[in-house]
């Protein structure tokens, strides 16, 4: 009998170099073990029949080894079609196996995203993979296939439709998502990513037609190894977890989460080159206190409140143990969209043991401080002759609060308390006075400095005078006119950062920002916006999105064998990212260079984090490369189709 070992399903072939979609290990198992139906008529094609377990009751092991717990010693031996091998067939209230064989088919090849090339497949691989038939006689190239793909996305009105044809093409043919996605990146950027994203993850339920990533919930707890065990691949390098608690600007969205981690990691590979199969998306489900969800009837989620304190804590703990023991501790866990009361906790927490780092804080900061070193080249002075303020004081507005003092601090030597007080943050109860101190959470109370309370934002404009305004509230439309106008009448060229996502939580809009401060404005945003244009003269807004860094520093974490992430790799890409701005960028008012150049510019992040890591030991590939640019650019991710013997 021949049975496919269980981690055979943990080895993407095709992807690790082999050339063939179907060359899966075959493992031998004791005779009349476990009950196999193969190919039919044609005997001949056995050599590359794909046998699974049949039997539920007998677990293979890691190592290749079986335990059969009852043996159906009547199996059916391959060679014959049987009926009961079908579901179809079996009558309702019979229990069936749900993945009882397979076999050498095109059928599943065509079937299967991670080697499926569709019309593309030639005449050779036709005949090679039982594919004729099951295809139209066309044969068409993959840049055929793209320009086809971007017809039909591009028919469709609302995004997010855009978007679910582009979740229905990632599961049917993989390396198509992602070359349509690298070569359309400016106009498919919004569509798997914010704005659209959020939308997505609000309605996820509904629009839900397949499982994506992997769900962790309460119900898993003192299982997660062999949950994590049942994903299809073994050799993860990257992880995007969420509890979905704090989905974008968008509030609680529990379980429905999953379409951040699922876009993040697709950015990844698009944006950073990391293969697909080294990611994992995973969401950690632990409830959801968003009424709307646990009374929708469509919702995926478990339906009960949150579980917080020592229910949470040991639900984390165990999955964050679990992914070190299965993938080692060389795997990237990027912490994303948690609420902050969980966020900044977990980041100190898991920092000495695991490779993590926390893209709303870290990443943030490290894309924000490009921005402002950029746009610095335009309005002048050093970051210590200027003044910011920030619209939010939680995950992203201290993070990037922190990640400026530490530069001013380094810059101008200057310790990290004073350079503290260049910075100003306001939450929603107003100014961060010392006043306050007693009653702010802890990752506010540096920003605690003397001063008044003071609680309308154009006051605080007035009475601080920033140079740098930046928004990080989550709350839509809060950089009013008189706010804007304020800042443009205590600054030639004021800078003004939106960065809430999506676009409705946008602070100001583009238009907003340049129309108020009549083209003064050096302006960014989170979320995309179209350029605007303004007494004749076109203004292209840069988009201050994390999206610039975390595919970058993931490669150069994940190429330089990290074990632990330190800021100053987060500085290091924040000026490999800011070099990447070119005076035709400036010319046209932008802070950061365009998507389109992302690959470049993430191979550029990479190489430079990777040079801190080994300068800092942290790196374990030895030797260390020589040209880390171009070492980075050959570790990405070709998604150009395989050619199959
Ligand atoms: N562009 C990018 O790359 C990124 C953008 N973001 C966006 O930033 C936003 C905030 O994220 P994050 O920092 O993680 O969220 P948090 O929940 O951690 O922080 C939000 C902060 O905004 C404050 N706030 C809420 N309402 C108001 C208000 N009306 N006026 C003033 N302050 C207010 C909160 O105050 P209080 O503490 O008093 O509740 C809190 O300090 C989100 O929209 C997110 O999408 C986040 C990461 C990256
Ligand atoms: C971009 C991002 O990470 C956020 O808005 O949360
Ligand atoms: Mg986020």
């Amino acid at each position: 009998m021949i049975s496919l070992q269980r981690s055979c399903f943990l080895n993407n072939t095709g992807i690790s170099g082999s050339s063939s979609p179907l060359s899966y290990k075959l493992k031998k198992l004791p005779p009349a073990s476990v009950k196999v139906t193969a190919l039919g008529p044609n005997k001949d094609r056995n050599s590359s029949v794909l046998v699974e377990n049949s039997n539920p009751l007998k677990e293979i092991k890691d190592d290749g080894s079986s335990s059969v717990a009852d043996v159906d010693s009547t199996s059916t031996v391959a060679g014959e079609d049987t009926e009961d091998s079908y579901d179809d067939a079996a009558a309702d209230d019979q229990l069936v196996t749900p993945w009882s064989f397979s076999v050498a088919s095109g059928y599943s090849l065509l079937r299967d995203p991670h080697h499926n090339k569709g019309l593309a497949f030639n005449e050779k691989e036709r005949d090679a993979y039982y594919l004729r038939g099951l295809l139209p006689p066309t044969v068409i190239s993959q840049d055929l296939q793209v320009k086809k793909m971007m017809h039909s996305i591009r028919q469709y009105q609302v995004p997010l439709q855009k978007y679910m044809a582009m979740m229905d093409l990632q599961e049917l043919n993989e390396r198509l998502f992602y070359k349509l996605l690298i070569n359309n990146v400016e106009e498919l950027l919004p569509v798997v990513y914010t704005p659209t994203v959020g939308k997505a993850c609000q309605k996820y339920g509904s629009i839900f037609r397949r499982p994506q990533g992997l769900f962790i919930s309460l119900k898993e707890k003192g299982k997660i190894r062999e949950v994590l065990r049942n994903w299809p691949q073994r050799n993860i390098q990257v992880i995007v977890v969420t509890d979905g608690e704090r989905i974008l600007g968008l509030g609680d969205l529990g379980c429905q989460g999953m379409g951040i981690p699922i876009g993040k990691l697709s950015l990844y590979t698009a944006l950073g080159g990391v293969r697909p199969s080294a990611c994992l998306p995973v969401t950690i489900d632990v409830g959801t206190n968003n009424e709307k969800l646990l009374n929708d009837e469509f919702y995926i989620g478990l339906r009960q409140r949150r579980a917080t304190g020592q229910e949470y804590a040991e639900l984390m703990h165990e999955f964050m143990t679990a992914v070190k023991q299965i993938y080692g501790e060389k795997v990237l866990i990027q912490f994303e969209d948690f609420a902050n009361h969980n966020a900044f906790d977990l980041l100190a927490k898991y920092s000495p043991t695991h490779l993590v780092f926390n893209d709303d804080i870290q990443g943030t900061a490290s894309v924000v401080l490009a921005g402002l070193v950029a746009a610095l080249k335009v309005v002048g002075g050093t970051l210590a002759d200027h003044r910011f303020l920030f619209l939010g004081a939680g995950e992203a507005g201290t993070g990037i609060a922190e990640l400026i003092a530490l530069e001013i601090s380094k810059q101008v030597n200057m310790p990290l308390k004073e350079a503290r007080k260049k910075i100003s943050l306001v939450d929603s109860k107003g100014l961060i006075v010392k006043s306050r101190i007693d009653t702010l959470q802890h990752f506010k109370k540096p920003w605690a400095h003397d001063h008044e309370p003071v609680k309308n934002l154009v006051d605080v404009v007035n009475g601080i005078k920033p140079t740098v305004l930046i928004g990080t509230s989550g709350v839509g439309r809060t950089f009013n006119k008189e706010v804007v106008e304020a800042m443009s009448a205590l600054n030639e060229k004021p800078i003004i950062f939106s960065l809430s996502n999506p676009t409705s939580q946008s602070e100001c809009t583009a238009e907003e920002a340049y129309t108020w401060s009549q083209g003064r404005a050096i302006f960014a945003s989170g979320s995309p916006f179209d350029p605007v244009e303004y007494n004749g003269r076109v203004f292209v807004p840069g988009q201050a999105n994390n999206a610039y860094i975390f595919p970058g520093l993931g490669l150069g974490l994940i190429m330089s064998g990290a074990i632990r992430v330190h800021d100053d790799m987060l500085l290091a890409a924040s000026e490999a990212l800011a070099a990447q701005v070119t005076q035709e960028n400036f010319d046209k008012g932008q802070i950061y260079p365009p998507f389109r150049n992302i690959r470049k510019i993430s191979a550029h992040i990479a190489a430079d984090v990777a040079a801190k890591a080994y300068e800092l030991g942290l790196a374990t590939r030895q030797p260390r490369p020589h040209n880390l640019v171009k070492y980075a650019e050959n570790c990405m991710y070709d998604p150009g189709y395989q050619s199959y013997r």
